[in-house]
């Protein structure tokens, strides 16, 4: 039978010779090393050791810093826009701000803050992190040094998914921060005056606070929405104008009688979209070079109102021009001239533009203007319909379905030209359902009762110019 014959299991003393003599022969080899290899040979043999031999990380991280050189990184405040959207319960320290014309409070990760999201089933992890960086040249008054914040958020995860979180989660990242501020903002209502005008400040702004939203709207249902299609519309079209080549800009005409809702209809779009208001006061405008300053002077995603463009027109009626004595007979400065004008300079410098013109008076506009194309659409306000009442009585008496006047004002509001403007002003009256509606009855018979214009209206012979009249005597608010 063979006999199985294991080595020899090495003693204690034999391994701490071993041990003793590999350590000798290491510090001998490190000494040569160091005396023979000049130092910086030395310090890159060890860079390369270390990138080859560096534990073999599966994770990439992104940095997104807040300052590209002097200039603000623009994927850093998506970043952190973005981010106020994954803030969860599961989050320790947030940052909260807000500045004076701000009505949102912000909230915004802080420092060392850890945030993890998923895309597509990819893991990711977003650490806001900052880091003080003390500058080489010169020293605050109290002589020390300045110091310096630079913030940036890491963005780590698996590198497998480099691609996708390059080409599909930045991008999604810039779109939903885009959503965010599009949801935060504030409309804004600059008056535009001529820069060479006496006023200094020829661009004032303030907050648009105007409450008039499409829900508050007195209007047809089907024409409201229609609107708010067509605004949805030109609002995703970016590259269909580019695929065109046209400018993305749209024009509307707002005519009807005053009081029947023309301006907050402009509240109403500018607040749907978050667009601004720039409203030209042609008054203002000297000429065209002024006119050039005042428009470079618009952002994007904006409502260029100008307002009563009948008004804005010559009394001798030979030709709608802008109003300023010397160029009064000037033909080149219409408002179909403007509107030229205006094309021009936004199909080379605009975006997302809107111009809004109103009138009372559209059968005293320029037919240039109103040929097809000019204008997109042209809405006409008119007076308050049953459907109409209703949203204002939600609005003002919180009555939602039905109350027993309601089948009298339907027949009085049928048989009466009334505007928005002056029902509303109606149920401002009491806070008193029952009185309100008692006074707006009352009110509605008297003014059916009323003078002979009232009657000729009722009897069908009416025409723009007595619609106009009519709503002028009774006029609340210009
Ligand atoms: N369609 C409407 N829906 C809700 N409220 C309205 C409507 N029309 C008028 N109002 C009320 O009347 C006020 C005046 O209306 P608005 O200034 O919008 O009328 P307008 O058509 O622009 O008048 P003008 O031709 O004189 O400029 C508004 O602030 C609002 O309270
Ligand atoms: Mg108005």
């Amino acid at each position: 039978m063979a006999t199985r014959t294991f080595p020899e299991m090495p003693t204690a003393s034999s391994l701490l010779s071993v041990y003793a003599s590999l350590s000798a022969s290491i510090m001998i080899f490190r000494t040569m090393f160091e005396q023979i290899v000049p130092a910086q040979l030395r310090r890159y043999a060890v860079d390369i050791a270390k990138h080859y031999w560096k534990p073999n990380t599966s994770e990439l991280i992104l940095l997104f810093e807040e300052k590209d050189g002097y200039n603000p990184n623009e994927m850093f405040n998506a970043a952190q826009l973005f981010l106020s959207t994954r803030i969860t319960r599961d989050s320790k320290r947030l940052k909260i701000t807000k500045s004076m014309k701000e009505k949102h409070i912000n909230i915004k990760l802080a420092e060392s803050e850890v945030i993890v999201d998923s895309f597509e089933g990819v893991k990711v992890t977003w650490t806001y992190l900052s880091q003080q960086q003390k500058k080489m040249n010169g020293d605050n008054d109290d002589g020390h040094p300045f110091v310096s914040e630079k913030k940036y958020m890491e963005l780590k995860f698996d590198k497998n998914y480099k691609d996708i979180i390059i080409t599909s989660y930045l991008p999604f990242i810039i779109k939903k921060a885009q959503e965010v501020k599009i949801q935060k903002k504030v409309v804004q209502l600059h008056n535009l005056r001529s820069p060479h005008s006496a006023h200094f400040n020829y661009k004032q702004s303030v907050n648009l606070d105007h409450p008039s939203t499409f829900e508050t709207l007195a209007m047809d249902q089907k024409m409201k929405k229609e609107i708010m299609d067509d605004l949805d519309l030109f609002v995703r079209r970016k590259e269909f104008y580019k695929k065109v080549g046209k400018a993305w800009k749209r024009g509307y005409l707002l005519y009807g009688p005053p009081g029947t809702g023309k301006s907050s209809l402009v509240a109403a779009m500018a607040n749907y979209l978050k667009f601004d208001i720039y409203d030209l006061q042609l008054m203002n405008v000297k000429d065209d070079s002024s006119l050039k300053d005042i428009l470079l002077d618009t952002s994007n995603r904006s409502i260029l109102l100008i307002e009563d463009i009948d008004c804005s027109i010559l009394p001798d009626r030979k030709g709608p021009t802008l109003p300023n004595a010397p160029r009064l007979n000037d033909p080149k400065f219409s408002l179909s001239g403007l509107l030229n004008f205006i094309d021009g300079l936004w199909s080379c410098c605009g975006d997302e533009r809107i111009i809004i013109f109103t009138t009372n008076h559209k059968d005293r506009l320029d037919p240039a203007l109103l040929r097809p194309g000019r204008m997109d659409m042209h809405i006409h306000m008119s007076y308050l319909t049953m459907d109409g009442f209703r949203t204002l009585a939600a609005n003002y008496l919180n009555i939602h379905d039905h109350h027993w006047r309601f089948r009298e004002i339907k027949e009085l509001i049928k048989s009466n030209k009334v505007t928005p403007a002056e029902v509303a002003e109606e149920l401002m009256k009491s806070d008193n359902v029952e009185v309100v509606l008692e006074g707006l009855v009352k009110f509605l018979k008297r003014k059916r009762m009323g003078d002979d214009e009232n009657h000729q209206i009722e009897n069908g012979i009416h025409d723009e110019e007595a619609e106009i009249r009519e709503a002028k005597k009774t006029k609340i608010i210009s």
